[in-house]
């Protein structure tokens, strides 16, 4: 089982998602940004590092959500989310072609890897995500 730490970072009421590239595993799904933990790393330590190392960005966590065990068939992760703070919504891409800052509601517009819809259907992370959004996860428009 591969551990991976991910952030659902919040500015202002919005999450930012972001896309990976063409060339990497999932090409260009969306997901938040991660990555697998390095041994000896706490999931605190390593998702702290993959967001200066992806978007160069210092960040703050709030919240460790309910992590998610996935079977993708070719390989099983634990995805470890945090749901963390900022206090600009600059980033630089250094991996991923795109990054968007959405509202929860427009969540379900973008294809999101398998594991993160499960992440965020999760009742306990659902409500949490709701809660500091002030948004519904479910499109009533
Ligand atoms: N980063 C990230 N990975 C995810 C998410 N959801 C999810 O299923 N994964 C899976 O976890 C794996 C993490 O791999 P990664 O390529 O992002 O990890 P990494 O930055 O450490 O990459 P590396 O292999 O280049 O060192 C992805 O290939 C994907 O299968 C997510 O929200 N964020």
């Amino acid at each position: 089982m591969i551990e991976v730490t991910c952030a659902i970072l919040l500015f202002e009421n919005k999450f930012l998602i972001t896309q990976r590239s063409a060339e990497a595993e999932h090409p260009l799904s969306w997901e938040f940004p991660g990555g697998k933990i390095k041994t000896g790393e706490s999931p605190e330590d390593c998702i702290l590092r993959e967001i200066n190392e992806e978007l160069e960005k210092e960040i703050e966590i709030l919240e460790k959500l309910k992590s998610i065990p996935f079977d993708y068939g070719f390989k099983k992760i634990k995805l470890i989310p945090f749901l963390c703070s900022t206090t600009s919504i600059q980033l630089k891409l250094k991996e991923h072609i795109q990054a968007k800052w959405i509202q929860l509601e427009d969540i379900s517009d973008f294809d999101l890897l398998d594991a993160d819809k499960k992440l965020i259907q999760h009742p306990v992370n659902k409500a949490i995500l709701e809660k500091y959004s002030g948004k519904q996860m479910d499109k009533t428009r």
